[in-house]
């Protein structure tokens, strides 16, 4: 017999004019993985961070356990067993990685007032070494680690022996493989332990392997539940894509050519680069070419991305276009060259601020006549990219901390298409974004190319550098262990064995 963890009756919440949710019914059993699925902007990271005690529904009610459930905050609903993994960075920076994992929580470690931040420290290093990332040290300053590892903090933050409830939020698209695996793990132990897993994600494969069950959302609306029966169907997947958009997508995503030509015109060039960990590295970039970086976590891909934008300096080498020494990101816009940061809110986005304000932003001198911004081609060049991009919005007014993780993602990459950027180094381009935008992302991606536009595409995604890089560099602690060229046969079986 199922036992009922958490029952959502015809919940509604509204944004203003936005109906974010509309009347939504949804149960969560205890040892099950529900999968939430729906376009960027359905509705699902509003569902949960209602149950998750981040924000109020409008109307409706929540069961937990059986009674009544409307928390207060996020460290509310932590006591009382319901944790969320967020889509962005939820780190706490300058503290200790020991004081992210018990913030809101020193309470337990302390006695007369005082906090024993030994204990803290040690509780902290033996849940780390317990989840097997012993690589990342309690006492460090969080600062020293990167976006995924801050990513495995925030897990293991979340996860303990009194988690009944674990929502994870499009959170594996900013994971490696490792990280990804232990992620993994963790959701079927928890299953397997009677908990109650709820697993936001784009990933269709990822949803069919991991999930138990599913629920589909469109528009803020429920569309349907399957079953594991029904998903193991064989056109469970374009039945599934069918429910959340209401027509068919055609299967075909990336580069259907295996034409990996391009220009002779080199378009940038890392000369000899040292920076840390990273030792002479070289990479010639042409026009009309995708390089594409492959690699675990903590490999230096996405270091290369930086150094290639001038947001980070060599401490030996340089970054050339064009002849000219690339110093800094000024340099590099001004030149020609846009990034797609993985650090969506912290790098790419500046979240107080219009939509349109954020596309528009890198091209101000374009738009500019002898100081006089008009704000008519601004306006005029924002809606070109919400209406190609099809971002979900009232209009390029709305602000962007308003907006779905994906529908961030899309001003986030919209940004250098509205410029016009003949280099674009994309970390992670098409991070937590539905099929349908992610389609567009590619093709849009193959047309740069045939342009005669350079990229360099960094990705955790294995078959995103497959189906569209000319050439795939495979990293490992650093170094380059691989190249290889583009080719109809190239599985990523193929490249694991020089990641690991
Ligand atoms: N604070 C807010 N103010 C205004 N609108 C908001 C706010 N938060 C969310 N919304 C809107 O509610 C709708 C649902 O957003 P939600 O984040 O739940 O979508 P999602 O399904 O999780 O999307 P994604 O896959 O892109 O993460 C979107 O249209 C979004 O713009």
């Amino acid at each position: 017999m199922e036992q009922l963890m958490i029952e959502v009756k015809n919940m509604c919440k509204n944004f203003g004019p936005t109906k974010a949710l509309h009347n939504v019914d949804v149960k969560f059993y205890r040892g099950q993985i529900r999968g939430l699925v729906g376009e960027n902007g359905s509705g699902k990271s509003t569902i949960t961070s209602i149950i998750a005690g981040m924000q109020k529904a409008t109307s409706g009610e929540i069961f937990y356990k059986g009674e009544p459930w409307n928390p207060g905050s996020m460290v509310e609903a932590q006591k009382a067993g319901i944790s969320m993994v967020l889509q962005e960075a939820n780190t706490i920076s300058n503290c200790t990685i020991a004081e992210n994992i018990f913030a809101g929580r020193f309470d337990e470690f302390s006695k007369f007032g005082f906090v024993n931040m030994k204990k803290v420290n040690e509780e902290a290093q033996r849940i780390l070494d317990s989840f097997n990332i012993s690589h990342i040290k309690a006492l460090d300053n969080i600062n020293q680690y990167g976006f995924e590892e801050r990513k495995l903090v925030e897990i293991v933050r979340c996860v303990s022996e009194d988690t009944d409830v674990f929502v994870v939020d499009e959170t594996t698209t900013a994971l490696s493989l490792e990280g990804r695996q232990l992620l993994y793990k963790l959701i079927h132990r928890l299953k397997d332990q009677g908990k109650s897993v709820i697993f936001i994600s784009h990933d269709m494969d990822e949803i069919l392997e991991q999930c138990t069950h599913l629920t589909v959302l469109r528009d803020g609306e429920i569309i349907g539940h399957l079953d594991r029966n029904e998903m193991d169907m064989p056109n469970a997947e374009q039945v599934i894509r069918y429910m959340m958009v209401g027509r068919e997508i055609g299967d075909s995503y990336y580069r259907e050519d295996y034409d990996s030509s391009h220009s002779e015109k080199v378009a940038l060039e890392l000369k000899n680069v040292s920076l840390g960990a990273i030792k002479d590295f070289s990479l010639t970039l042409h026009e009309g070419e995708i390089i594409g970086f492959g690699g675990l976590s903590g490999c230096g891909m996405h270091e290369i991305g930086r150094i290639a934008f001038g947001l980070e300096k060599p401490e030996q080498g340089t970054v050339e276009r064009n002849g000219q020494k690339i110093t800094g990101c000024h340099e590099a816009i001004r030149s020609g060259i846009g990034y797609i940061s993985k650090n969506r809110d912290m790098e790419a986005l500046i979240l107080e601020g219009s939509i349109q304000d954020n596309i528009t932003l890198p091209s101000k001198t374009e738009l500019s006549k002898a100081t006089f911004i008009s704000p008519l081609k601004e306006k005029k060049m924002a809606d070109k990219e919400i209406e190609a991009f099809r971002i979900k919005c009232g209009d390029g007014k709305q602000w962007v901390n308003t907006l779905s993780g994906g529908n961030k993602q899309k001003v986030s990459f919209a940004k250098w298409t509205a410029k016009g950027s003949d280099v674009i180094i994309m970390d992670c381009p098409t991070r937590g974004v539905d099929i349908g935008v992610k389609q567009f992302m590619y093709e849009l991606i193959n047309e740069m190319k045939k342009q005669g536009k350079a990229i360099i595409l960094i990705s955790e995604e294995m078959s995103e550098l497959i189906g569209m890089a000319d050439k795939i560099i495979v990293m490992k602690d650093f170094l380059i262990t691989k190249e290889f060229m583009r080719n109809k046969d190239l599985s990523e079986t193929d490249m694991i064995e020089y990641m690991i």
